[in-house]
């Protein structure tokens, strides 16, 4: 599991720590790991021309003690000080003492042009809003040019506690971070703008009580059904899929691919595509006289492609199973009958329909994801899965939130999400709580959309057929 805590949380065990360790022991962890990734990233040290830009506090220490390691190595090192006053004055000491070279801020852009590698310790987890005016261009030069770019602890910019880019913000090939990850470095839109992410073990202790938590390839492992020896397809649970309409009959065809798919030892599907249903997937247990006639099930997929047809919605809402309320169903849905459940229930927007249910813009919520999906879970008393690049899943009552990004742009496909829709549902119907089952669902789902696509474009039922592919991989079989 991979987990992130807020700046709070890491300010607290980093005092904690700091009354234990003799002055600087910290920040000299910090920058020794940040130097060895550098270094890692450049292959030869001796000779390279490195560039650090370095704000008025910590972050830019760790940046002046990382280039003084490089100098010593060999690399050409220059500081650019954005306020020159105010600068690490320990760190900067031990720059010029190892041959390294400082330069105003005005200098910066030639410099950054030059450069093979760019350290980005203009602020980190002290950052309020986006970059100030006079770091913009530094910035927009380390993106222009071919040098690698570093980011020290976080891309300097986004928002280290929720995710958010107000404004503009250093676009990082490799970020180096310190004690834990921190949630902007999970959560898009920060996310992209951290490269890939290196996490450098400088001793903290952290509590329990992670903002997000990330599902590894041994978490969703431990999670998936496997029927015992003496299973059989009622034990393993069965899936009711209320999805599809005459005019979107494929809609329930990807969700019953996918909840085939999911672990669940029997699919009923129910609605007005029976017949497209059979005719791809034999093996369903079709039926058209509505959720609460249909027979039994441990738990109900309801919307993907439904149309305007509120009452399977409201029959499968009064059920006291598990429920998963997708696309249509989630406009369909009287909030009221949401709340009034006791047995659980999962929601699965993506952005745009999240936005319609809070009643904002698609931006909004796409900016700020972490808080919408808070929101929608405060608000419907109901687990939130916010689809997207990454996706989120917040519980009913608060507490962390996971977050997955197994998934590929390759996913912005028709469609994809009824197959997430079924693959979530088959595996709430085989008993994994909803938090539980939205997060696994979401890594198979993401693992066989990068298995189907491999590069090139994918159709929704291609993601479906990779799903078994995924479950092995994730289970380390075949
Ligand atoms: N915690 C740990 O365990 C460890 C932490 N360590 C390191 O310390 C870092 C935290 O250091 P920190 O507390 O000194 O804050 P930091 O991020 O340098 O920023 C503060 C300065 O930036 C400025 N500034 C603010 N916003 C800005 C903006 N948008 N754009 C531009 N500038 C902005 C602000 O200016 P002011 O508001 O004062 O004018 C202030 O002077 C942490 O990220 C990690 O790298 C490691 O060494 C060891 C272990
Ligand atoms: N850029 C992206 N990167 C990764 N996954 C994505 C991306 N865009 C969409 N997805 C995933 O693809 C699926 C799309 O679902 P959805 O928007 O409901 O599509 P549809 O309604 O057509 O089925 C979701 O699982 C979502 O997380
Ligand atoms: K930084």
């Amino acid at each position: 599991m991979r987990t992130a805590y807020s700046v709070e949380t890491v300010r607290t065990a980093e005092r904690v720590l700091m009354a234990r360790l003799p002055e600087g022991a910290l920040m000299q962890r910090a920058a020794a790991g940040l130097a060895a990734a550098c270094a890692d990233l450049l292959g030869r040290v001796y000779g390279s021309r490195v560039v650090l830009l370095v704000g008025s506090g910590d972050n830019g220490g760790d940046a002046l003690y990382a280039g003084a390691r490089l100098a010593r190595r060999g690399a050409g090192v220059t500081a650019v000080l954005l306020t020159p006053e105010r600068a690490h004055a320990g760190g900067l000491a031990a720059l010029r003492r190892a041959g390294g070279s400082v330069a105003a801020a005005g200098a910066g852009e030639g410099l950054v042009a030059g450069a093979d590698l760019v350290v980005d310790g203009i602020v980190g987890i002290g950052g309020k809003g986006g970059l100030r005016a006079e770091a913009v261009p530094l910035a927009e030069a380390a993106r222009r040019s071919r040098a690698a770019v570093v980011a020290v602890d976080l891309p300097s910019g986004v928002d280290a506690d929720t995710g958010q880019v107000h404004g503009a913000a250093v676009r990082a090939d490799l970020t180096v971070t310190f004690g834990t990850h921190k949630p902007g470095l999970l959560i898009d839109p920060a996310r992209e703008y951290a490269g890939s992410v290196r996490l450098v073990d400088i001793g903290l202790e952290l509590p329990d009580g992670a903002v997000l938590e990330a599902l590894q390839h041994a978490d969703v492992a431990r999670l998936l059904p496997v029927p015992a020896v003496e299973s059989d397809k009622y034990r393993r649970g069965v899936v009711g899929i209320a999805a599809g309409s005459a005019r979107y009959p494929g809609a329930a065809v990807l969700a019953v691919s996918g909840a085939l798919r999911g672990g669940a030892g029997a699919v009923r599907y129910v609605g007005p595509a029976g017949d497209a249903v059979i005719a791809r997937f034999p093996e369903t247990l079709v039926s058209d006289r509505g959720p609460k006639r249909a027979g039994r099930v441990q738990a109900w997929v309801v919307g993907p492609g439904a149309g305007d047809d509120a009452g399977p919605v409201a029959e499968v809402l009064a059920a006291d199973v598990p429920v998963l309320v997708d696309a249509d169903g989630l406009r369909l849905a009287d909030p009221g009958a949401v709340r009034r459940r006791t047995a659980p229930t999962l929601m699965t927007p993506h952005a745009g329909e999240a936005a319609a249910l809070l009643g904002v813009s698609r931006e909004e919520v796409e900016g700020a994801r972490l808080a919408a999906v808070r929101e929608l879970a405060g608000r419907y008393g109901a687990a939130v899965l916010l689809k997207g690049s990454t996706t989120l899943v917040a519980g009913r009552d608060g507490g962390t939130v996971r977050v997955n990004a197994t998934g590929t742009s390759w996913l912005a496909t028709a469609g994809s999400g009824d197959v997430l829709s079924g693959l979530v549902g088959s595996l709430l119907a085989a008993g994994l709580s909803a938090v539980d089952a939205g997060s696994a669902g979401a890594y198979l789902h993401g693992l066989a959309g990068r298995f189907a696509a491999d590069g090139a474009p994918v159709g929704a039922h291609d993601v479906a057929d990779a799903i078994p592919g995924a479950w092995r991989d994730v289970r380390g079989v075949g």
